[in-house]
């Protein structure tokens, strides 16, 4: 696949009998959202973190950026561009909003800059950082210490930091998770915009929120892929209606 930036090539992970991912082949494109949706327990985060590298596939491989990264650890996929946000937030909840994205351009922990406060003085450092949280729409909240944010602005400076690393692709898993209708719906038009900075390997289970930004949409179901296509190709899909949608479509 050309214009792929990741590729999944018949991935396999067992838990002892169980096949959490049963030969999953999936690629996400310049540009795009790739949604992953399927019931819990289908294999969706085991995915998501072998291609992340916390967990280790017993076969197959993953191709990123041009280079297979199936051996490698996670902080050198983070290196190469592979950004990962969400269920592990990297936030310092004592630092300011704008220190947080300044930590993460530096790719420097809370406890080096404890050391290291002359840095937080970096003029460059700090228009860069502004960018970023212009771009995620935190504007105007950069000198407020990260603790008191709510919930959905947490998630935005997630995605600031995630920017800083100028990622080559964002792997989200569940974003939506605990926003309110107000929250999802900026949320949702933040990724959209954020398609054109990294392509989304998006899990998630906000439909809603799905058929608004996916591209393409993978089912996943028993670790195996039953179907991937546009979203109207999944809505009209008898067997993703069947074993997923059934009661929502
Ligand atoms: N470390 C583990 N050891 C044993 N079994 C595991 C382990 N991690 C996941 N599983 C099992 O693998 C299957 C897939 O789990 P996974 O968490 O990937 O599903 P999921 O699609 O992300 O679910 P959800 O939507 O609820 O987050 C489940 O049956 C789960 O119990």
């Amino acid at each position: 696949m050309p214009d792929a930036i990741l590729e999944i090539r018949s991935l396999h992970k067992s838990f002892g009998a169980l096949k959490a991912t049963d030969a999953v082949s999936l690629s996400l494109r310049k540009g795009e959202i790739h949604a992953l949706i399927g019931p819990n327990g289908a294999g969706k985060s085991t995915l998501i973190k072998q291609i992340s590298g916390e967990i280790r596939p017993d076969q197959g491989q993953i191709l990123f950026a041009g280079r297979e990264i199936t051996a490698m650890d996670t902080a050198a996929r983070a290196r190469l561009g592979l950004a990962r946000s969400f269920q592990v937030s990297s936030v310092l909840p004592e630092f300011t909003v704008l220190q947080n994205v300044m930590l993460a351009l530096t790719g420097a922990s809370g406890r080096v800059m404890r050391f290291w406060r002359p840095a937080l003085q970096d003029r460059a450092l700090t228009l860069s950082a502004r960018e970023h949280l212009q771009t995620a729409g935190l504007a105007g909240r950069e000198a407020l210490p990260a603790a008191i944010l709510s919930h959905g602005e947490r998630r935005k400076l997630e995605i600031a930091m995630a920017l800083a690393m100028q990622p080559k692709a964002f792997l989200l898993d569940e974003p939506m998770a605990g926003m309110g209708p107000e929250g999802a719906k900026q949320l949702t038009h933040l990724l959209n915009r954020l398609r054109h900075q990294a392509p989304i390997l998006l899990v998630e289970h906000d439909m809603d929120a799905v058929f608004a930004l996916a591209d393409r949409i993978s089912v996943l179901v028993y670790g195996r892929i039953i179907a991937t296509g546009s979203v109207a190709e999944i809505r009209a899909n008898p067997e993703v209606r069947r074993s997923y949608l059934g009661e929502e479509a």
